[in-house]
């Protein structure tokens, strides 16, 4: 059969039609499920670009607004993801379905320059390891005391006098700086055996740590950014052509991973005076198949656990506590109280004393749900498959659960769930738990924090050791500050403090 122009145009037209019409339909049904507007073959490309510096508020609009929680990305070229914030989904991807959701190809080989083959970075056997020899370690209570005396001893040794001369004098600090050095100090002591005094008085004069530390922190930095590349290929040309920020990075990582190793040549060196329990790097050191590479990547993962999750935690607390002094009068109050009772004349509290204080844990929480240190996670999907509200998930898409829109759900928290209110956690002055899959800020499933004893520890020890003796100020504190997204929720340009010491209550 012939065709004439005409007829010719409209048969070269009539699939263009019906792709535009199709495309049309799905761009307006997902725009009413989640608010947005995917545009036609571009996805929520554009949206992406335009929002990536204020991605964490711009996602949790969205997931707030969407009846399922959910949204799903796809883009030409790129591959698809879910990002959500529905427990069920959560329950889903990080317990009930874990198998088929792991960390993946794609993250892998985006962090694998930092992370090497560490527990955050890895699946399958590799990680079913890691986590056997870890939990062990974190299970047993030695590590568990060794810890504590740690974090007292940092406390009454470099904490307080540090905040003191910085009281007599009048100085301004960073608080969020002098948290991630105490944690700093903190892990390298518990997890390796090693003091870094990054919170010493002479830490000026340890420019390796100090170097170190920095370097540590711009190299996640520049990581993460490697995520917000709209296109992976960006970050690997510039990586192949060892220019821009893939230049910087190889630099910084060379500081990291030298330091890295200075801990396990010197841990070699000291082998046969110290058993293969003595601390978590002696366990993994003691098997002879281990690479020097894979201790170094050990030691990188557990400072990233470490290093940043409860410095961004207290940061955040405190700046909380500085607009609610409600607040921290009934911590105080309980911490006297804890005091007196276990008549406790010493500068710091034990694991006990700490456990009884549930009104400064119930504090330490809430805090932690509206700024989740680790604010967004992700995994990827190995096989097809539909989430319990009904999201399509692709075969090698990326599922994100944002603990950070999580804290801000209505349907998780009720009508008050923007207000700041440690009393939703507490039960006749008792501390109750809510389900890790509606508050995932220590993830949940195989995969759960394995150091969470450690943080409350760490925070709540802190916390009351610097209530009790100082008043803090915090400088500007009436606007709310701003975060920049590294691996973990950061104060962008720190917590500036002046402090000043109380008056010693007489007993
Ligand atoms: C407030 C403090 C902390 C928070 C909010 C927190 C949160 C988390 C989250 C969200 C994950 C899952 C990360 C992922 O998907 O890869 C995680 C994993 C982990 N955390 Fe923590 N963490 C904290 C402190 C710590 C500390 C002090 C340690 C001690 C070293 C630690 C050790 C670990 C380890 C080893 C894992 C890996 C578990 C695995 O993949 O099997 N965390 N944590």
């Amino acid at each position: 059969m012939e065709l004439s122009s005409p007829q010719l145009v409209c048969f070269l037209l009539l699939p263009l039609s019906l792709c535009l019409f199709f495309l049309y339909r799905s761009w307006s049904e997902r725009s009413r499920c989640t608010g947005l507007k995917p545009y036609p073959l571009l996805g929520l490309l554009p949206q992406f670009l335009k929002n990536r510096h204020r991605f964490l508020d711009w996602i949790t609009d969205v997931l707030v607004h969407s009846p399922t929680h959910s949204m799903t990305f796809r883009s030409p070229g790129q591959v698809g993801g879910v990002i959500t914030a529905n427990p069920s989904n959560v329950e889903h991807v990080l317990k009930s379905n874990f198998e088929n959701y792991p960390k993946g190809e794609r993250s892998f080989r985006m962090l694998v320059d930092f992370l090497g083959h560490g527990i955050f970075n890895s699946d399958g056997e590799e990680w079913k390891w890691q986590r056997k020899q870890a939990s062990y370690e974190f299970s047993k209570r030695s590590l568990r005391n060794f810890m504590v005396d740690t974090v007292q001893s940092e406390i009454a040794h470099r904490l307080l006098p540090l905040m003191r001369r910085a009281g007599e004098k009048g100085e301004t600090m960073d608080l969020q700086s002098v948290l991630e050095r105490f944690a700093f100090d903190s892990i390298c002591k518990v997890a390796f055996d090693e003091d870094p005094a990054g919170l010493a008085e002479d830490a000026v004069a340890d420019a390796t740590s100090s170097s170190f530390m920095r370097a540590f922190e711009e190299a996640q930095n520049l990581i993460v950014g490697r995520f917000m590349d709209a296109f992976e290929i960006t970050w690997r040309v510039k990586k192949l052509l060892d220019i821009g920020s893939e230049r910087r990075l190889r630099e910084l990582l060379a500081v990291v991973h030298g330091y890295a190793m200075r801990i396990i040549r010197a841990r070699k060196e000291k082998a046969s005076e110290l058993d293969e329990h003595h601390d978590l790097l002696s366990r993994f050191a003691s098997n002879k198949n281990n690479s020097e590479e894979f201790l170094r990547d050990i030691v990188t993962n557990f400072l990233v656990a470490g290093r940043e999750t409860t410095s961004s935690a207290l940061t955040w607390f405190f700046w909380i506590l500085s607009t609610r002094p409600d607040v921290e009068k009934k911590i105080l109050e309980e911490v006297r109280s804890v005091r007196t009772i276990n008549k406790n004349t010493s500068e710091t509290f034990s694991f006990d004393e700490l456990r009884e204080m549930h009104y400064l844990h119930a504090a330490v929480t809430e805090s932690m749900r509206l700024y989740p240190p680790v604010p967004i996670d992700t995994q990827s999907c190995l096989e097809d498959d539909t989430m319990p509200d009904g999201t399509f998930v692709g075969k090698g898409w990326f599922v994100t659960y944002s603990a950070y829109a999580m804290g801000r759900l209505e349907d998780i928290w009720g009508r008050d769930c923007n207000e700041y209110k440690p009393e939703r956690w507490l039960e006749n002055g008792v501390f109750c738990p809510e389900s890790p899959f509606r508050f995932p800020v220590f993830h949940a499933g195989p995969r759960m924090c394995l150091g969470k004893e450690m943080a409350y520890v760490q925070m709540k020890s802190i916390v009351a050791c610097v209530v009790e003796r100082f008043e803090i100020d915090v400088v500007g504190k009436e606007k709310t500050p701003e975060h920049v997204l590294s691996l973990t929720l950061r104060m962008k340009g720190g917590l500036p403090i002046k402090v000043k010491e109380k008056v010693k209550q007489c007993c």
